[in-house]
Formats: C-alpha cells, sequence, structure tokens
C-alpha cells in the first residue's frame, strides 16, 4: 500500500481563504482589521522559516502584520517593554514570541507577560487550563491545525487510538488534550518511553513532534495509519552543491509512505497549516477582544 499524501498547502489555502472572508467582513461591518505581532529574539533557523512564511500570509489576508526583529543579547526588561506596549495597543490582537529564546530568558515568564486574550499560541497558564478543562480557549496554532487535517482527512476521531510523540507545552500537550477531547484514547511518548516502536505500532493515528531528523521509522506504522509529521529539521543536503540543506521532517517519509494510510510531507505539510491557524487564531482573538460573534470554522 502506498499512502495518501495530505496536501496541507492546499488545505492551509482553505483556511486562508475562510480566514481573509472574515477579515474583509470585520473591516466592512466593524471598522477592525485584525492585527499581529511576532518577536524574533535572535536567529534560530526553524523560527527564521516560520518568520518569512507568517509575513507573507498575514498581508494576503488583509490582516495588519508587525514584526520586532531583536538582537540575540535583549535583556529581559527590553522584552517585557515591547510585550506591554503591544498588550497595550488596541491595534493588535495576536502576539507570539518565537521560541526557542536566548538563554538569559525565560520562557515561562515571557508567556506569562502576554495578554492570555492574545496569547495566539495559547501557551499561557490560562489558555494551557481552559483547553485541560474543556473550556473555550486559544490553542496552539500547530495542533489546531493537525486536528484540523485530521478530521477533514477521517471524518469523526471517537475511539481512536493516537499517539503524540512529543511533549511540549506548544505542541505535544496541546495536541493530546485535542485529540482526547474528540475521544480519542491518546498516549504521549516522550525520550524516556519504554518501547516507543511498540507503542507507536498500536496507532491508528501518530502525530510526531520531536525534532529529530527521521526518528520515525516505517516499521513503526501500523499499516493503513494516519501520520502526521510536525518535525522541521533542516540537515545538510550536499547533492543540492556545497554547503546547502534541506528540511526533513521526524518522519521516514520514503518508508513510511509504504505502511501508511495517509502521510503529510515535510515542507508542505503540517507548516502551512501552523500559519493558517496562526491567522486564524488571530482573527478569533480580534472577535473576542471585540465581543463579537465567533468565527466559524477557524476553532475547533
Ligand atoms: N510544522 C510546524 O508548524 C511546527 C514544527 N515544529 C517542529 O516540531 C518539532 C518539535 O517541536 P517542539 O515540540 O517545540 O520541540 P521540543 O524540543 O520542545 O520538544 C520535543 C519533544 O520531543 C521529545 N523527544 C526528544 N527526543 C526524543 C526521543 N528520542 N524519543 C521520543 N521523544 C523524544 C522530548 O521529550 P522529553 O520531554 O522527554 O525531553 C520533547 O517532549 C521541532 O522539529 C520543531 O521545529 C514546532 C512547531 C511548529
Ligand atoms: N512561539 C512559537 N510558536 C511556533 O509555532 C513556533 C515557534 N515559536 N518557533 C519555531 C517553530 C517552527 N514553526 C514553523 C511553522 C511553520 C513552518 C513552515 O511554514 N514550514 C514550511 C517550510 C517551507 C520551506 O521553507 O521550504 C513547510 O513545512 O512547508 C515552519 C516552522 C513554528 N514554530
Amino acid at each position: 500500500m502506498t499512502a495518501e499524501i495530505l496536501d496541507g498547502k492546499a488545505f492551509g489555502a482553505k483556511i486562508r481563504a475562510r480566514v481573509a472572508d472574515h477579515v474583509a467582513r470585520l473591516v466592512a461591518d466593524h471598522d477592525l482589521r485584525p492585527g499581529l505581532a511576532v518577536v524574533l529574539v535572535g536567529e534560530d533557523p526553524a523560527s527564521q522559516v516560520y518568520v518569512r512564511n507568517k509575513g507573507i500570509a498575514t498581508k494576503e489576508a488583509g490582516m495588519k502584520s508587525v514584526e520586532h526583529k531583536l538582537p540575540a543579547d535583549t535583556t529581559e526588561a527590553d522584552l517585557y517593554a515591547l510585550i506591554d506596549e503591544l498588550n497595550a495597543d488596541p491595534t493588535i490582537h495576536g502576539i507570539l514570541v518565537q521560541f526557542p529564546v536566548p538563554d538569559q530568558l525565560s520562557e515561562r515568564d515571557i508567556v506569562a507577560r502576554i495578554d492570555p486574550a492574545k496569547d495566539v499560541d495559547g501557551l499561557s497558564v490560562t489558555n494551557a487550563g481552559l483547553l485541560a478543562s474543556g473550556q473555550r480557549a486559544m490553542v496552539s496554532c500547530t495542533p489546531l491545525g493537525c486536528l484540523m487535517l485530521l478530521r477533514e482527512t477521517l471524518g469523526s476521531l471517537s475511539g481512536k487510538d493516537a499517539v503524540v510523540i512529543g511533549r511540549s507545552n506548544l505542541v505535544g500537550k496541546p495536541m493530546a488534550q485535542l485529540l482526547l477531547r474528540d475521544s480519542c484514547t491518546v498516549t504521549i511518548a516522550h525520550s524516556r518511553t519504554a518501547d516507543i516502536a511498540e507503542t507507536v505500532r498500536r496507532a491508528d493515528i501518530v502525530v510526531a513532534a520531536v525534532g529529530r531528523p527521521r526518528m520515525v521509522p516505517g516499521d513503526w506504522i501500523k499499516p493503513g495509519a494516519c501520520v502526521i509529521d510536525v518535525g522541521i529539521n533542516r540537515i545538510p543536503a550536499p547533492e543540492k552543491g556545497e554547503g546547502k540543506t534541506r528540511l526533513v521532517g521526524d518522519v521516514d517519509f520514503d518508508s513510511a509512505r509504504e505502511v501508511a494510510g495517509q502521510i503529510t510531507p515535510v515542507p508542505g505539510g503540517v507548516g502551512p497549516l501552523t500559519i493558517a491557524c496562526l491567522l486564524a487564531n488571530t482573527v478569533t482573538a480580534a472577535c473576542r477582544i471585540n465581543g463579537l460573534d465567533e468565527p466559524e470554522g477557524l476553532t475547533a
């Protein structure tokens, strides 16, 4: 069997068209243009890919887009001053500080500084708690995009065995919460999992969010399973020329596609969905902040 390759670019474009529609309506009916601010401290390569693609998509959707690139030696005080300013700015509805940040800064404290209403990454204790207790939250963009894609591909997820590899606050944990909310039987695997191959072999749905190039081989995959590869890993690509690199996921695509029912590629899989959901979350935040109806089709 050869897997169906899930086109994240196409599905992301569909979500973005919905976003653009809502934005146009908000501007026309309420003179409200959703605004997103992205803050990048230093020069992490995975983050730079994200920032580049995000800037283009935000403007295409008719939204306001602001980027703050700060030097790697930025102090806590300077970063907090910027966050406070963005919290108070009525034209900004979403604030995203790209992770990882340099060592002198604390991700936990940065997240705590962001107004939870503008926390489009869903990282704040408030949003994580709301999600975990089944209430209306801002949900991290990547898991949100993965859930939308899974529903679109499989229909109901109820009763399915799902394994999430990775337990970060940004991806693994919220992904597990969303799958649980859709009545999957959820296992979270991580670096201390005793027999990860056997654990993954049970799964109808595999979400890999680790950050290790091609860690998951095809022989870990249950035949017919739906495989969502979140990993973005830049590896050397000497075949493209000296010093060149390319992106690969956490799944060994070539062997996994021979076994899986469906699989997302890297690039062109989850990445474009994350971008689309970042825009969607910004629109959702703008509506909630202004007491307007929830946008349809942009939340999970
Ligand atoms: N496509 C997209 O839109 C996005 C992609 N990413 C990418 O997804 C990947 C994961 O991101 P993120 O969650 O932020 O990463 P983190 O580094 O925060 O978390 C990685 C997780 O993987 C686990 N892990 C590490 N090694 C192993 C192993 N050998 N076996 C099993 N589990 C392991 C860690 O376990 P432990 O907790 O035990 O250390 C940890 O929970 C990265 O490649 C990142 O670039 C991230 C966000 C968006
Ligand atoms: N606070 C925070 N939130 C994040 O969500 C976050 C972060 N920090 N730090 C970095 C990671 C990584 N990440 C990506 C999202 C999309 C692509 C993306 O668009 N990928 C394209 C790449 C296309 C290409 O360059 O060829 C694709 O997969 O098709 C990449 C990477 C979000 N992250």
